[in-house]
C-alpha cells in the first residue's frame, strides 16, 4: 500500500500568471480512499498528472511512501508508475483490434513481464471484473465492459495505488454503480490505496475523503460521512 506526501509543490504553465496547481501540505494515508472534485479548470487533471509522474515537476516533493518521484527522470517515472501506479484514464486508453486480454497484458508484454503468472492473473481479473468473453475484440464492448477491461489491466501488477479519472462518466447510472462496486471492493481486496477524481456524487460519496480543488488549490479537504466499507 502506498502512502502519498506533497509539500511545496507548485505546478506553472506558460501563459498563466497563476500556478495551475500549488499545494503545500498534503498527505493520503495508505489504504485510504479520497475523492477529488472541483470544477473544469481547477487543476484535477494536473494533480493526477502530477502524482503518478506523467507529467514532471519543477518545484516541490512528491513523495510515494517516502520515494520522492519529482527528483526522477522520465524513464525513472515510466518504471516506478508501471510497478506501484494502476491508472484508470477516462478515456480506456485500450487498443482496438486487441482482445480484453491482450489488452490487459499489453503493459506486461511491451515491458518483457508477461510471464505465465501474470497472464493467469489476467485471466482471473477479467474474471473477477464480470467478463469472460476474454477474446472479444475491444471496440465490439459497451463503454461499461471497456472500463472493467481498463480496471483489470490498472490492476494487473498489484499496484500499490489506483489512481481513477472519472473512471463513472460517460457510463449510465446502473454501470456507474457497478464500476464504483468493482473499484472499491478492488482496492480493499488488493491493498491499494484508492484515489478517485469524479464528479460522481454518488461515488465520491462512497469514499472517506474528499480534496475539493480551486485554481489550483486544495480548498477544502473534509472526511466523508457515512462512507460505505
Ligand atoms: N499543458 C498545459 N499548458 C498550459 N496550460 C495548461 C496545460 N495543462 C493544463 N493547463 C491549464 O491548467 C489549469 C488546470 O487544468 P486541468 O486540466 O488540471 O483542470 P481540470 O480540473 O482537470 O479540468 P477538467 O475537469 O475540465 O478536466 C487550466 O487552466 C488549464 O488550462
Amino acid at each position: 500500500m502506498l502512502g502519498l506526501e506533497i509539500k511545496h509543490l507548485s505546478v506553472r504553465f506558460s501563459g498563466l500568471s497563476a500556478p495551475a496547481l500549488a499545494i503545500d501540505n498534503l498527505s493520503i494515508a495508505p489504504g485510504s480512499r479520497v475523492a477529488v472534485t472541483g470544477a473544469s479548470g481547477s487543476g484535477k487533471s494536473t494533480f493526477v498528472n502530477i502524482i503518478t509522474g506523467l507529467e514532471r515537476v519543477r518545484e516541490g516533493c512528491i513523495s510515494w511512501n517516502s520515494e520522492d518521484i519529482a527528483g526522477f527522470s522520465e524513464s525513472r517515472r515510466d518504471r516506478f508508475r508501471a510497478a506501484n501506479i494502476g491508472l484508470i484514464m477516462q478515456e480506456f486508453h485500450l487498443f482496438p483490434g486487441l482482445s480484453a486480454v491482450e489488452n490487459v497484458l499489453l503493459p506486461a508484454r511491451l515491458a518483457h513481464a508477461a510471464t505465465s503468472a501474470i497472464i493467469a492473473r489476467a485471466h482471473d481479473l477479467l474474471d473477477v471484473v464480470g467478463l469472460n468473453r476474454v477474446g472479444q475484440k475491444i471496440e465490439t464492448m459497451s463503454r461499461g465492459e471497456m472500463q472493467r477491461v481498463a480496471i483489470a489491466r490498472a490492476l494487473l501488477r498489484k499496484p500499490g495505488v489506483i489512481v481513477a479519472d472519472e473512471p463513472t462518466a460517460s457510463l449510465d447510472a446502473e454501470s456507474g454503480d457497478a464500476i464504483g462496486d468493482l473499484l472499491l471492493d478492488l482496492a480493499v481486496v488488493e491493498g491499494s490505496t484508492l484515489i478517485v477524481v469524479s464528479h460522481d456524487s454518488r461515488l465520491v460519496g462512497r469514499l472517506d475523503r474528499r480534496l475539493t480543488f480551486r485554481s489550483g488549490r486544495i480548498v477544502d479537504d473534509s472526511a466523508i460521512r457515512g462512507a460505505a466499507a
